[in-house]
């Protein structure tokens, strides 16, 4: 699904009453009827007309949105509905809806004459609704705002955002100690919006839901994408014919390893070969070739020789592999040979030192990337601070975990890679210039060891077909997701070596479908 930055949000939103005609209140009506409609299939066991719901309106439209649900949940029976507005002073929307409340019978309390009596409504509250600001944030929340935010993050009710979590705006996330709202649920209007997808922004915005609002189509269609949003389960893995044979699925060789840290490029391994790779070679330094037991499920294993990247299909490189001057050269030589690859874990390092030594790229075929860079977002950050992205880690840190999207395609395309960053919400960015978040939100696969399983499933994805860097990447995450969702229905927490029977298991019945 389509996601937009609040700023384009806006410009349909304007578009929709000036070139379209559309009163904004029959938008409004919409999007308030439905959000309440949405929230009531959502939650409709864990409340009763008994609940007590309040409704809280900031000046804007966000507010007005928040007192259509409030008219649409009274009107249903749920008489003991409360609104609380944040100011005395308020835009149009608000003053026209806060009338249309009390004609209903709402009770309409103000922030700034009963502070007692709000205060006390938010404690008492089963449920909140927050509409305190949308889109239309400019900066951090002022005090008041942030005062009330901080005492319905302390109340022990179930929060809903309306839209998105007051205080989460395009350019309010990154300025330092700003006041967000912690919801369980975010009833976001029409089309999600990009703040909602940042690593710390999705940790508060809860269950997701898109309200259909019923703008014309054909604005939504136009409308700037900053991103493509996935659920795991949407994304299709290319099938294999009921034929294809160990070659046809695939030669993939995996260099990592080093004295103690050589189980991640088994797990790698065999990762691959559970995701359908046809023949998986792991290639190991000598002291660790020397020790290891001959038999390894079908894993062929060689003594270290980047020249072989030639005869293969594809490479992973890097997990446990540890750094130095040895294994830099050895990286250059698997680059230089290798088809298409993954990048992973200490080989991260290493592109960041080739980068700079080279002064160049990772090599295309046919104008598009052949690799995929895979890091969490501490290798992220050095990898960008390596590259001149940013000042030091802490800015490349930030900049990561609040707006990604502003860092991962300038490094892409500087690679020449694919980066897919690794977090409880994954996010691709490509040189060509793709955008796609997939969700996550699953603890049991941060587990030590789930990112050499990732880079398996990358380097299996390459091979598959005649698909691009960027789907490669996508349909791996997907996978991933999917099998640790899986694994977690079945056993709870696990380690990265059970998830690997549930990647066969994903990975078989998308390719069979
Ligand atoms: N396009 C749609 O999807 C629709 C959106 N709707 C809703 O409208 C809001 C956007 O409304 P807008 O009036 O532009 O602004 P907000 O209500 O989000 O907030 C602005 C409000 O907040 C005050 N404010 C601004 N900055 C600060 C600050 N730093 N501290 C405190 N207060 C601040 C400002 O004075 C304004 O009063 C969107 O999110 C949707 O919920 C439509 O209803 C339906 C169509
Ligand atoms: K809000």
């Amino acid at each position: 699904m389509k996601v937009v930055t609040g700023k384009v949000m806006s410009c349909i939103d304007r578009q929709a009453s000036g070139d379209c005609a559309i009163p904004g209140l029959l938008l409004m009506e919409d999007a308030g009827q439905n959000a309440w409609r949405s929230f009531r299939t959502l939650c409709r066991e864990k409340i009763d007309k008994e609940s007590k719901l309040l409704f809280v309106a900031g000046k804007g439209n966000n507010g007005g949105d928040a007192l259509v649900m409030a008219r649409a949940a009274f009107s249903e029976g749920f008489t003991g509905a409360k609104v609380v507005l944040f100011a005395s002073e308020n835009g149009e929307s608000v003053r026209l809806h806060t009338k249309i409340c009390e004609g209903y019978g709402l009770k309409v309390l103000c922030m700034e004459g009963d502070k007692l009596a709000v205060q006390a409504a938010i404690s008492d509250a089963d449920v909140i609704f927050d509409g305190i600001a949308g889109t239309g944030l400019k900066g951090a929340l002022r005090p008041m705002a942030a005062e009330l935010v901080r005492r319905i993050n302390e109340s022990r009710a179930l929060k809903v955002a309306v839209d998105i979590p007051s205080g989460l705006g395009d350019d309010a996330f990154p300025i330092a100690g700003s006041v967000i709202v912690r919801a369980d649920i975010t009833l976001t209007m029409e089309l999600p919006k990009l703040p909602l997808f940042s690593p710390e922004g999705r940790k508060l915005v809860g269950r997701i839901v898109v309200v259909p609002v019923g703008f014309p189509l054909g604005l939504i269609a136009e409308a700037e994408a900053a991103a493509e949003w996935f659920v795991p389960e949407e994304v299709q893995v290319p099938e294999l014919a009921p034929w294809a044979y160990k070659n046809r699925r695939g030669h993939l060789l995996v260099i990592g390893g080093a004295p103690c840290t050589d189980g991640a490029p088994f797990l790698c391994a065999m990762s691959a070969a559970s995701s359908g790779a046809g023949l998986v070679t792991l290639m190991l330094d000598d002291e660790i070739f020397a020790r290891t037991p001959p038999d390894r499920s079908g894993i062929m294993i060689r003594r270290l020789d980047p020249k072989f990247a030639a005869s293969v299909d594809s490479v992973v490189i890097g997990p446990g592999w540890g750094r130095n001057e040895a294994r830099l050269a050895a990286f250059d030589a698997v680059v230089q040979h290798a088809a298409s690859g993954v990048i992973d874990a200490d080989g991260i390092t290493l592109l960041g030192m080739w980068l700079n030594k080279n002064g160049g790229r990772l090599p295309g075929k046919d104008g598009s990337t052949r690799w995929i860079v895979t890091p969490h977002p501490g290798e992220a950050s050095r990898l960008a601070v390596s590259l001149g992205l940013c000042r030091d880690i802490e800015e490349a840190r930030s900049m990561l975990l609040t707006r990604p999207w502003e860092l991962l395609p300038p490094m892409a395309e500087r690679c020449n890679g694919v980066i897919v960053l690794k977090s409880h919400i994954s996010h691709i960015a490509s040189p060509e210039g793709g955008y796609e978040i997939v969700e996550g939100n699953n603890p049991a696969l941060g587990t030590g060891g789930s990112g050499d399983v990732l880079a398996g499933i990358c380097g299996t994805m390459l091979m598959r077909g005649e698909m691009a860097a960027r789907e490669a990447a996508l349909e791996a995450v997907a996978l991933h997701q999917r099998a640790g969702k899986h694994a977690a229905e079945k056993k709870g927490f696990f380690t990265a070596g059970q998830l690997i029977e549930f990647i066969g298991i994903e990975s078989y019945r998308s390719a069979a479908e």
